[in-house]
């Protein structure tokens, strides 16, 4: 059974007196910081020169330095910049800056799991990864909830890296809504296996996939459109809020028959097959390897995807009717 912790189970204290160096200041940075201080913790962000987000903190009233002399200053350490540039980050501005009981933290265990990160052991390791984008991080703090998050301790030098890691994680409000105990290993599978196969990648391509059939069928883009992309956020905002049986019980009985008995047909054994498949290449490294050499290489094909996407007929179909709902954007 899972662990799991509340604001009772954290005590902000173990944060007092401490610096929290926040590299980094985009979806999750920006986020963090902010909760952060306003839960009285002491924050600086740690950026690179001519960082675009360098204004946008000092416009929150943040403290800004380069990375170097906010790691200087950092009792913990949280990596909030792009995995993909961590190793060489940690490597050349943080590991010599690195004192005996600091905490470097991260919010995905990528580089820690597969060893592209190999900290020092007189330091503290932990993880603190909220179950959401960044803005909602923010947006859910202000409102008095909060969102999920995972937490790991990988290292526990001080002997206090739990307690420091759940004040961090009250802080930013996720012991509002459930922290569970895990760790790196679990984190960064499950977490690249979710967005891969369902949040990101297989949502996208289920409503491009259904946009398309609809309009090589001779239906009006517009109408295809609100049916495959539109409506989703209302039927999957009641499987949020009360799980399947809310949304089933809220559509009609010929959607739920429609649905229950085809929706197999599109979720289907292979799809299951390759779902396990993109599971190995998880555990296996093999896609931890592709994207580092994909890095390398300077992106070609993240490149080429992204400019596909980009140009989808549902871009410009959407960005049309979505300019008729202001409330959207
Ligand atoms: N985006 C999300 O909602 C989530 C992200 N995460 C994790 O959080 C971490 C940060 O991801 P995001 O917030 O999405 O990043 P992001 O891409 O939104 O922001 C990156 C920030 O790092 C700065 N930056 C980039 N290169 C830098 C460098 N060389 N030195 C210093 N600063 C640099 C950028 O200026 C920007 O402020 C990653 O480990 C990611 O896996 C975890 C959960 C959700
Ligand atoms: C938002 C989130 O949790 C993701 C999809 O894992 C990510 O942005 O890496
Ligand atoms: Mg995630
Ligand atoms: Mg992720």
């Amino acid at each position: 059974m899972a662990k799991i912790y509340y604001d009772d189970d954290a005590d902000l204290s173990y944060l007092k007196g401490k610096v929290v160096a926040i590299l980094g200041y985009g979806s999750q940075g920006r986020a963090h910081a902010l909760n952060l201080r306003d839960s009285g913790v002491d924050v600086i962000v740690g950026l690179y020169k001519g960082s675009k987000s360098w204004k946008v903190a000092e416009e929150d009233g943040m403290r800004v330095e380069e990375v170097e002399r906010a790691v200087e200053e950092g009792d913990v350490i949280m990596f909030l910049i792009p995995d993909m540039v961590q190793p060489e980050v940690y490597k050349r501005l943080v590991r010599d800056k690195l004192e005996e009981g600091d905490m470097l933290m991260f919010a995905h265990g990528f580089n820690i799991h597969y060893n592209q990160i190999v900290p020092p052991e007189f330091v503290d390791v932990t993880m603190v990864a909220p179950k959401s984008p960044g803005h909602l991080v923010r947006r859910m703090f202000v409102e008095g909830k909060g969102v999920p998050a995972l937490l790991a301790v990988h290292q526990n030098y001080t002997g206090k890296a739990l307690e420091i890691a759940l004040a961090y994680a009250k802080a930013i409000g996720c012991t509002r809504a459930g922290v569970i105990e895990t760790t790196f290993k679990e984190e960064t599978e499950t977490d690249l296996f979710g967005e891969q196969v369902d949040l990101c990648g297989g949502v996208t391509e289920l409503i491009k996939a259904t946009f398309e059939t609809m309009v090589e069928a001779g239906y009006q883009p517009e109408v295809a459109y609100f049916e495959a992309l539109h409506e989703l956020k209302l039927i999957v905002d009641l499987i949020y809020e009360g799980g399947l049986m809310k949304m089933w019980n809220a559509v009609s009985e010929t959607a739920k028959y429609g649905g229950l008995t085809r929706g197999k047909r599109i979720i289907n054994e292979s799809v299951r097959e390759e779902m396990k498949k993109i599971l190995k290449e998880i555990q296996t490294g093999e896609f931890a390897r592709e994207w580092i050499l994909e890095n390398k290489a300077g992106r070609p094909v993240y490149n080429k995807l992204l400019e596909m996407e980009k140009e989808h007929l549902i871009e410009k179909v959407g960005a049309k009717l979505r300019k008729m709902m202001p409330w959207l954007e």
